[in-house]
């Protein structure tokens, strides 16, 4: 089977994504990164840009082993010498070397005639030769050029010692039809085509960046340039991981393969975006939170009886450890019964229908119910938790040099009331040390949490504490818009637990 060429260049046509720099130190770190996840080719920098891009790529090129490493360059020596120095200590080094083809670019932007466009690349190449074996052209804008005018291009970059010929869609206009009939006329016309590795390089402003690349391939092409999480100029280049990930899962189809150790995929999704700033938005393809995650009931219960039903790949084959289900008010009765299970309870059927309905109700203020939620209700409704102790008022003053105090009066089961204050490290540490004293039992807070649940300043507030009462982990959970109230009940419901033992 075929082996696709996976060029990726994150570190150079990714870091032209606005907003997304990188230093010197992130560069390399990411390049590790990228040889671990066995791409074939590591486009470093381009050299002559900055002395930080410079000393960026000699880094990279010094210790990186077995992936090639290339360096960007102009069609001029100045960009090329440097490119050469920048790759002195590379075990495998490849000098990238462009110009612009096309009309638009021709007249614009170098003013130059097509027939010195073909010198200068021809030049360029073999000046590049004199350095080193490994050199690719590209033929900038390859896609707005006349088909003839480029064929011409890339015979003669061949001839003068290209080893790859590369065919950017630099301004994402193509479409995969077009793009691919590009690279098979360049496969009939082009006589010496066989001595280069054939490559394309898409960006994505119409959306079309993996398609195109995937076209290409499968009309011949033998080299994908793509980045991680899809980085780039403008919107962007294809993304590496969608494009790797399509020729495994659809083999059947493109009949190659690539080298790329996929379990390294979201490692290396995630190192370049906290890296670069750039988030990855839930919903990408491959690497997004929720690329793996399901939400509505019907998929849930079609994936727990049988995963492929709604998966076309593996999460561990990407690096996951498993696919996520996600609770929420589309849920259905599967998949709430799965995550109970998951977390160890064992409940009648009435107790389980009950526990649905709560877990329905709750759904229906928030957008994802957690596993500490799910057992705060199971908890609560399995138990039937008797109002031992409830709260009748409360007072709280804290602030900027005043000592925090709470005030309490809890009513007892039998009708009484105790009252009590305290003071505390702050306002939550005064009102349960304040509640202790009330009801005469001591907790120990080991974890506290609070979330809105509803939106806007006037947003429900909802309280989960765990507390350790006679060295028993206990729960407690409740809701309101005065979150010192939460609170407050919230650790009441914890001690109404044990009370009620
Ligand atoms: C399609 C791509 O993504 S290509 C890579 C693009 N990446 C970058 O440009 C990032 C790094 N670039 C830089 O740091 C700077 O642009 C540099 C150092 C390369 C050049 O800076 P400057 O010398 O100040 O030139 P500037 O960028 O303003 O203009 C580009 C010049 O290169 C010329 N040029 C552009 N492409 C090429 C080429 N492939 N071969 C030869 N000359 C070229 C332009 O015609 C222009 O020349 P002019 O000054 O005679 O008009
Ligand atoms: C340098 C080339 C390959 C490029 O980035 C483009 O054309 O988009």
């Amino acid at each position: 089977m075929d082996n696709i060429i996976i060029f990726d260049t994150t570190l150079r046509d990714g870091e032209q994504s606005p907003g997304a720099s990188l230093d010197i130190g992130e560069k390399l770190q990411i390049a590790r990164q990228l040889a671990l996840l066995n791409v074939d080719v590591i486009e470093a920098g381009f050299p002559i840009a900055s002395p930080g891009d410079f000393q960026s790529v000699s880094n990279i090129a010094k210790e990186i082993r077995g992936v090639s490493i290339a360096a960007l360059a102009r069609a001029m020596e100045k960009d090329i010498d440097s490119a050469a120095k920048a790759l002195e200590k590379a075990e495998k080094p490849r000098i990238h070397i462009f110009l612009a083809t096309s009309e638009i670019h021709r007249k614009y932007k170098l003013l130059k005639a097509k027939d010195e466009i073909i010198n200068l690349a021809v030049k360029a190449v073999a000046y590049a030769r004199k350095f080193v074996e490994d050199i690719e052209f590209s033929s900038e804008d390859a896609s707005r050029t006349e088909m003839d005018f480029l064929a011409q291009v890339v015979e003669s970059v061949i001839a003068a010692g290209a080893t790859t010929v590369n065919i950017p869609d630099t301004v994402g206009y193509a479409v995969p039809e077009h793009y691919a009939s590009i690279i098979t006329g360049l496969k009939e016309k082009v006589k010496n085509i066989s001595k280069a590795v054939l490559s394309v390089h898409c960006h994505n402003d119409l959306g079309l960046a993996v398609a195109n690349s995937l076209a290409a391939v499968k009309a011949g092409a033998k080299q994908v340039e793509c980045t991680m999480n899809g980085l780039g100029e403008r919107a962007g280049n294809a993304a590496l991981e969608e494009v790797v990930m399509a020729i495994k899962t659809r083999q059947d189809y493109y009949r190659c393969s690539t080298r790329i150790k996929t379990r390294e995929l979201t490692n290396s999704s995630r190192l370049v975006s906290v890296l670069t700033g750039m988030r990855v938005q839930r919903n990408k393809a491959i690497v997004g939170e929720n690329a793996f995650a399901h939400q509505s009931g019907v998929h849930q219960d079609g994936v727990l009886k049988e995963r492929t039903t709604y998966e076309i790949m593996h999460p561990e084959d990407i690096g996951l450890q498993k696919t996520k289900i996600v609770l929420g008010k589309l849920s259905g009765r599967h998949a709430f019964k799965e995550r109970i299970k998951e977390l160890g309870y064992d409940l009648t059927e009435i107790e389980f229908e009950k526990a649905f309905e709560e877990f329905k109700r709750l759904a229906d203020k928030k957008k994802e119910i957690f596993d500490e939620e799910i057992e705060a209700i199971i908890d609560t409704e399995k138990m039937e938790i008797p109002h031992i102790f409830q709260l009748e008022s409360l007072s709280i003053s804290c602030g900027p040099n005043v000592v925090p105090t709470a005030g309490v009066r809890i009513r007892l089961s039998d009708g009484s009331v105790a009252d009590n204050a305290t003071i505390g490290d702050g306002p939550i540490d005064a009102l349960f040390k304040a509640i202790d004293l009330a009801t005469g039992i001591s907790g120990k807070l080991l974890d506290y949490h609070i979330q809105a649940i509803t939106s806007g300043k006037d947003a429900m507030g909802e309280v989960y504490v765990n507390v350790d009462i006679h060295g028993k982990n206990v729960k407690g959970r409740a809701v309101s818009t005065d979150i010192i109230e939460a609170s407050a009940k919230a650790y009441l419901n914890a001690l109404n637990k044990v009370a009620a033992k």
